[in-house]
């Protein structure tokens, strides 16, 4: 299967805290090679990251905000530069700049024809001490909630824990069930924001982590790991695809990202679905299963406050088979497959 780079646009009003939380990943990319294009390397910490050898490719874009100086053809050019094979990059951060409408880049990413990129989420990152504010000022904030992927309220420690818990459910209400997750300093889990799974192997044939390597980053992500969770779903049943199309139309509140394998049991699709969601955007990979491979159902559900049960019962209810006389059962999956 090709690999591809997803794409990673973090947004958010001036000052909420973008540039903070890229360099959180880039100070710690765990294993990852990160692409990053920014309006301005103004406050980027590339100086640290070179000589940690971790900034790998960099795109700066003179003045001016991202969705109003590219076209989608100047976007996909600048990301076929990043994404190019010699490259080596594993993922890809835009930072829009704080005046950008995310919702042009979204548009512009998802319009893209590059093979080899794919829709790495939208990260909205919202300040908690000035929200109130910031939301009388731009009450366009709430639209912007509403279609982000990832809602990250930013900047916890300067309010109180009350203020703090009040906030969270007012945005959450506000995003309308997509997760909202309180950080400091930008400083979230990597592993919620890309496959760090998927890296690692990829890298483990260039370089086996040390145990000293794995003790290190389990003690530093201790704390980020609790702040979202996942949720592990499997089944030998096969899996009725509309019904799982309608739980991905109406998923939980609170989920991210999904991925994982699916079994349908569908005359003449019984391959292999490999599933990958982030936020709306859903797409299927078909493969053969190896041989001796059970065909079995294995996702996992990645979020910030997902009610487990709830996701379990909701996989649950997906399993069965179509109807024999249900000739498009298949018609959604196919319709976002890439094979
Ligand atoms: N106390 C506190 N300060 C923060 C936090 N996150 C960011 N800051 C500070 O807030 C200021 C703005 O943060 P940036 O990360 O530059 O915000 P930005 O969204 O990139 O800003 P623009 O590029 O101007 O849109 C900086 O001085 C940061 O150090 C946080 O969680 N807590």
């Amino acid at each position: 299967m090709r690999r591809t780079v997803p794409v990673i646009i973090v947004a958010g009003f001036l000052g909420s805290g973008k540039t903070s939380l890229l360099n959180h990943l880039l100070r710690d990319p765990q294993g990852a090679r990160i692409g990053v294009v920014v309006n301005d390397f103004g406050t980027i910490n590339v100086d640290a990251l070179s000589v940690a050898g971790q900034v790998d490719s960099t795109v700066s874009l003179g003045n001016g905000c991202l969705c109003c100086a590219v076209d989608a053809s100047g976007l996909d050019d600048l990301l076929a530069q990043l994404a190019r094979p010699s490259s080596d990059i594993d993922v890809i951060v835009i930072e829009a700049s704080g005046l950008a409408d995310p919702r042009v880049m979204v548009r512009l990413l998802l319009n893209s024809t590059n093979p080899r990129l794919s829709y790495g989420g939208l990260v909205e990152v919202v300040d908690a001490a000035e929200f109130e504010a910031t939301r009388q000022r731009h009450p366009e904030i709430d639209q912007h909630l509403r279609f982000a992927d990832l809602v990250l309220l930013n900047k916890t420690d300067r309010v109180a824990e009350d203020e703090r818990d009040r906030l969270l459910g007012l945005v959450r209400e506000l995003a309308g069930g997509r997760p909202v997750l309180p950080t400091a300093h930008g400083r979230v889990d990597p592993a919620l924001l890309f496959d760090r799974e998927a890296v690692r192997q990829r890298r483990e044939t260039v370089r086996q982590l040390s145990f000293d390597d794995l003790l290190a980053e389990d003690r530093c992500h201790e704390h980020l790991h609790a702040a979202y969770q996942s949720v592990a779903f499997t089944a030998d049943e096969p899996v009725d695809p509309r019904a799982l199309m309608r739980f991905l139309d109406d998923r939980p509140a609170g989920v991210y990202r999904m991925k994982g394998q699916l079994h349908f049991a569908v005359p003449g699709h019984e391959q292999k679905f490999t599933l990958h969601t982030v936020g709306a955007f859903v797409r299927f990979h078909r493969s053969r299963w190896a041989r001796g491979e059970p065909r079995r159902t294995q996702l996992v559900v990645i979020g910030s406050g997902l009610d487990a049960d709830r996701v379990r019962a909701g996989l649950g209810a997906c399993l069965g088979v179509p109807d024999a006389a249900d000739e498009h059962s298949m018609l959604d999956v196919l319709k976002h497959t890439r094979s």
